[in-house]
């Protein structure tokens, strides 16, 4: 039996719709297709088909198929948008030839309609999760029509989303579109998703539903039906009995906050005029360009890494051109800033030669990976020169920055690089050796970003990726907000008499009283995840410098992140 989670434990996971969420959790009834009396699966050793039994089995799989379709088509001409357009693809999916006959197949080696119904979706399953990418996220779909067909085999009622008597947090192990497309966000105040990713049948209906959203949340099992959690997206945390006064308090804040920035077009400007530059943090083509559909002012963070996940071999110099090209020509008026590879940890790129160490966020990743073959940076640099040369415009000297970088002598070798290139050179702040010294790395380079993901990871000494330790790894930690005065003040004035542009990439940006703190600290621009854009955006239209100040002022005077981060919410109201 799993272990329920304690009062106060945090689950992490990834946040793919911002905004807070506060209530009783209520998860998903979903049984599986093979619960109760068991159906006879296929012998291993088939003896003489029984023909008739494989006729009755495939008009019954046909006629129980053909039920399901017609419901998700009802319950398509009922929606609109995205949820239509899923719920009519699942539709199709359900009267696929090629699932039929698979399931026949199956019934010609014995077993009973149900159990190949079962069979013939995992033998696809399997299929869709060698391809991987999206057709693996189609999954989910797939086996959630197979437990609706099964139901309506056995003549029980669809399997799906509970009866809410009062507004709640949707839980469950992977949401199915046929579940998410008729949601009611009056009910439905947000959903968490133990599995699925961020671009999900269920990440996409939340995001045009605009419920708070979050999934990959291990762990989320040892939450009870019925247990109060607050769900931070922009966080990525599911919080299990939090405080009540001020996680209610918090997400009526927040609820406040979205109604704001459904409102909000952009462009980026605090309550007093003063202009703010507010990037887009982005992983390939597509999400350069949704970004440059709204309101976005630029790319802050390509995290050129995520895109080439999946790849044995690196990515050639023309395949690298053609992504790269196609990043920096959705904005080609305003600043795209590409990360280089940020290899190692908990991002393994097969093609980069690592080997396994026991401390991996300590070991050779972003730019180390220099130590294991240099020519791997210098092959990037070159496609993303290239790329700057055939977008040309503001693109012809693309910004670039590295992760990882702790010496001088990086920064300076890489600036070098760059340079000799014709690219902008940039660093990421989040070595602390970074932060600590920066006067020594400002004279190499033209801009820096800080990355508080990994800035807060190594500044606390406590892996991001541990949900014991999501306390320590908050970004409101007021020793990390003082290293990024310390930057932005040395970068406000570098010693050769320039003013350095200085970035926040990590999620920290993404949190809107928090993005207020870091302009009020100095910072020159902020990038976030292009569904955290209005929410951010819309808290800098209520605020002025002045305001940001204060709030930084009492951020940077307390003693716990939690201590800064309600302060700063009291002072915002
Ligand atoms: C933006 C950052 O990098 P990553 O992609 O590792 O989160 C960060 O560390 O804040």
């Amino acid at each position: 039996m799993t272990q329920q989670s304690k009062a106060g434990a945090v689950i992490r996971g990834t946040g793919v719709v911002a905004g807070l969420a506060h209530g009783p959790a209520r998860w998903v009834v979903r049984p599986d297709a093979l619960d109760g009396p068991a159906p006879a699966a296929a012998p291993d050793t088939p003896g003489a088909v029984d023909q008739e039994a494989v006729e009755r089995g495939r008009e019954r799989f046909a006629a129980a198929a053909a039920t399901v379709a017609d419901r998700l088509d009802q319950r398509a001409a009922l929606a609109t948008g995205v949820s239509a357009e899923v719920l009519t693809a699942n539709a199709v999916l359900a009267r696929d030839r090629g699932w039929a006959k698979e399931v026949t197949k199956e019934l010609k080696k014995g077993a009973a309609v149900e159990a190949a119904a079962v069979a013939a979706t995992e033998s696809f399953a399997a299929k869709f999760a060698k391809i991987g990418g999206r057709q693996a996220e189609r999954i989910t779909d797939l086996r959630d029509l197979c437990a609706r067909v099964v139901a309506e085999l056995r003549g029980l009622p669809e399997p799906g989303i509970p009866a809410f008597d009062e507004p709640g947090i949707l839980l469950a192990d992977d949401l199915a579109p046929a579940d998410t497309a008729g949601l009611d966000p009056a009910l439905v105040l947000g959903i968490v998703c133990e599995q699925g990713g961020p671009t999900s049948h269920t990440a996409i209906i939340a995001r045009q539903l605009g419920i708070p959203c979050m999934v990959a949340a291990g762990g989320l099992s040892a939450v009870a039906d019925g247990t109060r959690v607050l769900v931070d997206a922009a966080a990525g945390t599911v919080t299990v009995e939090p405080e009540e006064g001020p996680a209610a308090a918090a997400a009526e804040a927040d609820r406040r906050s979205r109604a704001a920035a459904a409102t909000w077009t952009g462009p980026a400007a605090l309550a007093d005029g003063h202009a703010v530059s507010l990037l887009a943090n982005v992983q390939d083509g597509d999400g350069a360009e949704a970004a440059a559909a709204g309101p976005a002012a630029g790319i802050g963070l390509f995290r050129t890494e995520l895109a080439f996940l999946d790849r044995a071999d690196e990515p050639t110099h023309d395949e690298q051109v053609a992504l790269y090209a196609r990043v920096l020509g959705a904005f080609s008026d305003a600043r795209v800033v590409t990360r280089t590879l940020d290899a190692g940890s908990d991002k393994p790129l097969a093609f980069a030669g690592m080997t396994e160490e026991d401390n991996p966020a300590l070991g050779v990743r972003g730019i180390r990976v220099d130590l294991l073959d240099r020519g791997l940076l210098d092959r990037q640099l070159d496609a993303l020169a290239a790329a700057g040369r055939q977008v040309g415009g503001a693109q012809s000297s693309p910004w670039v920055m590295a992760p990882m970088v702790a010496t001088v002598h990086e920064a300076r070798d890489f600036a070098d690089r760059c340079r000799g290139r014709g690219l902008t050179p940039g660093i990421m702040v989040e070595v602390p050796s970074v932060a600590v010294a920066v006067d020594r790395f400002l004279p190499h380079v033209d801009f820096l970003s800080v990355g508080t993901n990994d800035l807060t990871q190594y500044v606390m000494a406590a892996d991001r990726m541990s949900p014991d330790l999501a306390a320590l790894t908050d970004p409101w930690q007021p020793a990390v907000l003082r290293l990024i005065r310390t930057v932005a003040d040395a970068a406000g004035r570098s010693p050769d008499g320039r003013s350095i542009p200085v970035g926040v990439c990590g999620e920290a940006a993404a949190d809107p009283d928090l993005a207020c703190v870091l302009l009020g600290l100095g910072v020159t621009s902020l990038s976030v995840a292009t569904a955290a854009l209005p929410h951010v955006g819309a808290a800098l239209a209520g605020v002025t410098l002045q305001q940001c100040r204060e709030f930084a002022r009492i951020a940077l005077d307390s003693d716990t992140a939690r201590d800064a981060r309600d302060a700063v919410r009291a002072a915002r109201g």
